[in-house]
């Protein structure tokens, strides 16, 4: 029965899924679960991807060396600016590195415009130098005795052959600005900047990742490997140069093998050729109709872009087999992309056994009216979907612990994702667990922690190991 304001009253209890959606719960839910047995199958595999991605033959991992060829010592100091170009934010941050492993940041964050994602270059770097304009007058009212040095974390797949390029590989995340594939992008940065008279410097270019990884090293020196789970999903790590063979002979006579070099994966590339990951038919729609096909697999099945739109699909072919949602208007629930991971996410945070606030995030973002069923039914499948990300999503962290023979490790993490969505960090700790089959009565050997503004404060440290390096006169890319 339900109640004059529109909840279900406490009497009805929920007795389960009528016979036919059981039966499709039941398949999705094998679909979605992912064993230990399989997790340790795909991390096997992982690990040799991220082999081939180092090989000068090369494979679906990119494995981009990311020319930062020094360890933070946590002693590095003085002002810097960095910018985010993330999946949904721009981020600038005006970062004060204080040494002794402290600094001191300053942020604004500025939503990318809605159309930002096939927009022309000219529109996103003239957004970009126009945040970076306000932000420093902002800043620094009295303006600034000289051009202040900007790390650029640009959070997409780029080549580097030194510190301040980045050659666009392709877009991730929905984006699709045509002309940029192929091309540096500092140096179209650079001169919106200069278009705009501000006092800036590009000093390097990072990825997220990378960031992540040298700022948490920064104040943690058991850090491994900066992870972002946020609107996509990466890692990076540091090997040695005499460990990629896809540099060899191409580097200066003052780095050797034992060298150190940040790798940025761009694991969200693992397994285009679908050799081990479980995909669903949701999973290969979302990547037929995504701007590119074929791509960026693994982010596919476990990223805060997609999370949400994996359960729409879902929704949409139960209701389109007359299962749910009977005589509703599915005008909104044909809409790509109209939910976001938030929905899952606050669908998995209702406490209250008859989900009302399913209800209102229902009705508030699909326009529809669900029953109690229902409800369950999205709760059901947005655990299902939240578990097989958090659990996938370890799979790259094992591997690049398998791979470097690290047998501790904090593995910091950033990312809505991460941070954000109910359960991750306990279902990814719960995986690691099974996949590395530790004991329970031990301490997690390997375990995730909260990173560091890796694209704030990590562009800063970075810029600032990148200035050290080349006032010493040391290379920070291939020999010229
Ligand atoms: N409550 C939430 N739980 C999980 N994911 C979320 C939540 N809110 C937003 N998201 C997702 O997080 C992504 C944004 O990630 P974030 O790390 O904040 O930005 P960026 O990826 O640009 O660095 C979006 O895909 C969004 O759908
Ligand atoms: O921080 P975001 O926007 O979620 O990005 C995470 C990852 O998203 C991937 O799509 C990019 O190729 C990576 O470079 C990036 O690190």
């Amino acid at each position: 029965m339900t109640t004059a304001n529109g909840h279900q009253d406490s009497e009805e209890k929920f007795t389960g899924f009528s016979d036919k959606l059981q039966k499709e719960v039941d398949v999705i839910k094998k679909e979605f679960t992912i064993s230990k047995e399989v997790l340790q199958k795909i991390t096997n595999h992982f690990v040799s991807e991220l082999d081939k991605g180092l090989s000068k033959k090369g494979g679906n991992i990119p494995m981009i060396p990311g020319w930062v060829l020094d360890f933070p010592t946590g002693d590095e100091t003085g002002d810097y600016l960095a910018i985010d170009l993330g999946g949904t934010n721009l981020r600038v941050v005006l970062v004060k590195l204080r040494g002794n492993r402290k600094f001191d940041t300053t942020q604004s964050k500025y939503s990318l415009p809605e159309n930002i994602r096939t927009a022309t270059s000219d529109e996103l770097f003239t957004f970009i130098a126009d945040c970076l304009k306000k932000f420093v007058q902002q800043e620094f009212p009295n303006g600034v005795s000289e051009p202040l040095p900007l790390g650029f974390t640009f959070s997409y797949p780029a080549s580097q052959n030194s510190i301040n390029e980045g050659i666009l590989q392709r877009w991730t995340k929905g984006f699709d600005i045509k002309g940029m594939e192929g091309k540096d992008v500092v140096p179209m940065l650079q001169d919106a900047i200069k278009h705009f008279h501000v006092p800036i410097e590009v000093v390097s270019l990072i990825n997220d990742t990378t960031g992540t990884l040298v700022a948490s090293m920064y104040t943690d020196s058991e850090t491994k490997m900066g992870l972002i789970f946020g609107t996509g999903c990466n890692g990076a790590y540091y090997d040695v140069v005499g460990a990629i063979p896809k540099l060899e002979g191409r580097v200066d006579t003052d780095v050797n093998d034992d060298t150190p070099m940040a790798i940025n994966c761009e694991y969200g590339a693992f397994d285009n050729e679908h050799l081990v990951l479980p995909r669903t038919k949701y999973d290969i729609q979302i990547d037929k109709e995504s701007p590119r096909p074929g791509q960026q697999s693994f982010e596919k099945m476990i990223s805060g872009y997609y999370l949400g739109e994996v359960l729409r699909l879902i929704l949409l072919d139960l209701a389109s087999k007359g299962l749910i949602l009977k005589d509703q208007d599915l005008e909104n629930l044909k809409k790509p992309f109209i939910l976001d991971t938030s929905f899952p996410a606050e669908v998995e945070e209702d406490p209250f056994e008859h989900l009302p606030n399913v209800k209102v995030l229902v009705k508030k973002f699909l326009n529809l009216d669900v029953n109690l069923e229902e409800r369950q039914l999205i709760r059901c499948l947005a655990e299902l979907i939240g578990e097989r990300s958090s659990r996938l999503s370890i799979c790259g962290i094992a591997a690049i612990c398998k791979k470097r023979g690290y047998k501790t490790a904090h593995c910091a993490a950033d990312g809505s994702v991460f941070n954000k969505y109910p359960g991750f960090k306990e279902r990814a700790a719960k995986g690691l667990r099974d996949l590395f089959e530790w004991s329970d009565d031990q301490e997690d050997p390997i375990i995730i922690v909260p990173a560091e503004d890796g694209s704030g404060a990590g562009a800063a440290i970075i810029a600032a190991l990148t200035q050290a390096r080349l006032k010493k006169g040391l290379s920070v890319g291939v020999k010229k």
